[in-house]
C-alpha cells in the first residue's frame, strides 16, 4: 500500500509559483495497477516522481509500505565509458545483491536487451533505443512490489514496445504498476484503477475506464462511434463467453448431460471464444490507430 497525505508540490522557477499538485490525498492499495491520466503539464510525471521518492514535496508525505522501483527505463545513471555489462554489474552490486544474484541480474538484462555483442561495448556508442533496452531490463531484473513507469512503453521500436508490454504483463500477480502513458490502449490493457489529475487535484477511480472517461468529459474529448461500439462488442462477447463457459463447466461437473449435449455446449463455448477474440483484435487495432494519431 502507498499512502499519499496532504501532498503539495510546486517548482520555484515556475511562473507565478502555482501549485502543480495541491492537497493530494490518495491510498493506492496493494496489487492494483494504476494509470495516471491527465492533459500535458497536469502533473502526472511530477506525482510519479514523488511516489518513487525521486523528488520532495513542499508539504505532505508519501508513505510507502512496500518496495517501490525507480522509474523503469531511467538511464540517467549509466556510466558512458563503461560497457553495458559493467554498468549492470555496478548497479547490481550497489543494490546489495549477492555474487550469485549479480550473475542472475546480468544474465536477465543481457537476455532482455538482445543487443548481442554490443553488451560488451561502451554505452557511449549505443543508440538511445539500445540504452532503453538496457535500463528497462535492469529495472525489471530486481523484484519490486510496485514498478513505476513514465512512458517506458513508448520508447524503442515496435519490437521493443511489444517486449516491454509483455514484460509488464508477466509481472501481473507478482507486482503492480503505477504508470504514465499517453496510450489509452496500454493503460486499459495493463491497469485496473486510474488517477485523473486536473488543475492540481487528483481523483481516484477504481476502474481505469472510468478515469479515462472523466478525462474525456473534462476536456470534451469524444471517442469515435466506431471505437465505442467495438468496446461494447467486446463487453457483450465477454459476457456471452462467460455464460457459455459456466454452462459447459456445470454440465461437465454434474455428469448428468449425455456426451452429445456436452459436446454441443463445448462447441458453443468455443464459438463464443472465437467471437470474443475477433472483437478484441478489432478493438486493439482501433486503439493502436487512435494512439498513433
Ligand atoms: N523540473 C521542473 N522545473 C520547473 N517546472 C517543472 C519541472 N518539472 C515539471 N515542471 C512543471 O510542472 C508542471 C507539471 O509537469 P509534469 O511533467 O508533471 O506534467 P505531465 O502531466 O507529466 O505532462 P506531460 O503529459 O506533458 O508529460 C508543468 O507545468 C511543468 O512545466
Amino acid at each position: 500500500m502507498i499512502e499519499i497525505r496532504n501532498l503539495y508540490k510546486r517548482y520555484h522557477n515556475h511562473h507565478g509559483s502555482d501549485w502543480v499538485l495541491k492537497n493530494i490525498n490518495l491510498t493506492i492499495p496493494p496489487n492494483v495497477s494504476v494509470g495516471l491520466i491527465g492533459a500535458n503539464g497536469a502533473g502526472k510525471s511530477t506525482l510519479l516522481r514523488l511516489i518513487a521518492g525521486m523528488d520532495k514535496p513542499e508539504r505532505g508525505e508519501v508513505i510507502r509500505h512496500t518496495k517501490v522501483s525507480w522509474p523503469v527505463g531511467l538511464s540517467g545513471g549509466m556510466q558512458k565509458n563503461m560497457t553495458a555489462r559493467q554498468n549492470v554489474k555496478f548497479v547490481a552490486r550497489v543494490h546489495g545483491s549477492s555474487s550469485e544474484d549479480v550473475k542472475r541480474v546480468i544474465k536477465y538484462v543481457e537476455d532482455f536487451a538482445e543487443i548481442g555483442s554490443a553488451f560488451d561495448e561502451p554505452v557511449r556508442t549505443f543508440s538511445s533505443g539500445m540504452r532503453s533496452r538496457i535500463s528497462f531490463g535492469l529495472s525489471l531484473a530486481f523484484d519490486f512490489d510496485v514498478y513505476i513507469s513514465d512512458e517506458a512503453t513508448a520508447v524503442g521500436d515496435k519490437n521493443f514496445k511489444a517486449k516491454a508490454k509483455a514484460a509488464f504483463r508477466e509481472k501481473t500477480g507478482k507486482a503492480s504498476l503505477i504508470m504514465v502513458s499517453h496510450s489509452e490502449g496500454i493503460l486499459r490493457e495493463l491497469c485496473q484503477a486510474g488517477i485523473f489529475i486536473n488543475k492540481g487535484e487528483a481523483t481516484w477511480f477504481d476502474s481505469i475506464d472510468d478515469a479515462i472517461e472523466a478525462y474525456h468529459q473534462a476536456y470534451g474529448l469524444v471517442e469515435s462511434a466506431q471505437l465505442k461500439q467495438t468496446r461494447k462488442d467486446v463487453l457483450d462477447a465477454r459476457n456471452s463467453f462467460k455464460k457459455a463457459k459456466a454452462a459447459y463447466k456445470e454440465a461437465s461437473d454434474s455428469n448428468r448431460e449425455p456426451d452429445k449435449a456436452l459436446a454441443e455446449l463445448k462447441r458453443d463455448m468455443n464459438a463464443k471464444l472465437k467471437v470474443l477474440r475477433k472483437h478484441k483484435a478489432a478493438l486493439k487495432s482501433l486503439q493502436e490507430a487512435n494512439d498513433d494519431e
